[in-house]
């Protein structure tokens, strides 16, 4: 059984599925600029590294490469007004979420949230699902300098919960969750259901990954 000191919580692809509500905006950007829809099945593929990155991927229609400055600068504030609007309107969190924290908090786990994406969007996003409350820190993709794979956000909840990273855990569902924990000295479990840029996450070697939170009852010491 682990027993970390604390644990930090990816958001997209962890707790939340976003991916209705970020296609939507992709989408809709897309068609005021004149361009076509580029579907749910490709935005899943390229959550996971903040909105700008996700409008850049949207433009190009693939995950690597850099598009047009002059089209970001066009598109970027088109998505942004978009997802302010539609942050939690189609996003529901994951099944056994709500069972997980419960068993987390309720066993007095520190519970920090550390997201790639922007504070503007995941404050109103967990507030919304009604689960902001569940964590004593929130470090978004734009709270400190460097955002994950950079194990800088995860070196800053440490620091805030006074832990030492080696008995700090990880929860995440990309590569981005698993180096940053790893450069980080923390351990990291991942979700199978996630965004991991079409790859099963497994082939990052986390620890270990489940199905659901509620599967956490059997890893973690209550
Ligand atoms: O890509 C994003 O905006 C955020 O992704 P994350 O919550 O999985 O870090
Ligand atoms: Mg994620």
């Amino acid at each position: 059984m682990l027993q970390p000191k604390m644990i930090l919580i990816d958001v997209d692809g962890t707790l939340v599925d976003s991916v209705p509500d970020l296609t939507y905006c992709v989408d809709v950007m897309m068609e005021r600029l004149g361009r076509p829809p580029r579907g749910e099945a490709a935005v899943r593929n390229w959550v996971g590294n903040g909105v700008e990155r996700l409008v850049r991927r949207a433009l190009l229609g693939r995950l690597d490469g850099e598009p047009d400055e002059a089209e970001v600068a066009v598109a970027l504030p088109i998505f942004l007004e978009l997802y302010a609007q539609n942050v939690s309107q189609r996003s529901l969190l994951y099944p056994g979420v709500r069972e997980g924290l419960a068993f987390m908090t309720g066993a007095g786990y520190p519970l920090g949230c550390v997201t790639n994406k922007a504070a503007r969007f995941t404050e109103p996003l967990l507030r919304d699902l009604g689960i902001r409350d569940q964590f004593s820190l929130v470090v978004s993709g734009d709270t400190l300098p460097l955002k994950k794979p950079d194990p800088m956000p995860l070196l800053h909840a440490a620091a805030f919960f006074g832990v030492d990273p080696a008995h700090a855990l990880m929860i995440g569902d990309s590569v981005s969750d698993v180096k940053a924990a790893r450069s980080a000295g923390f351990g990291i479990i991942c979700m199978s259901y996630g965004y991991n840029h079409g790859q099963d996450i497994r082939a990052a070697e986390p620890d270990a990954v489940i199905d659901s939170m509620s599967e956490l009852k059997g890893l973690l010491a209550a």
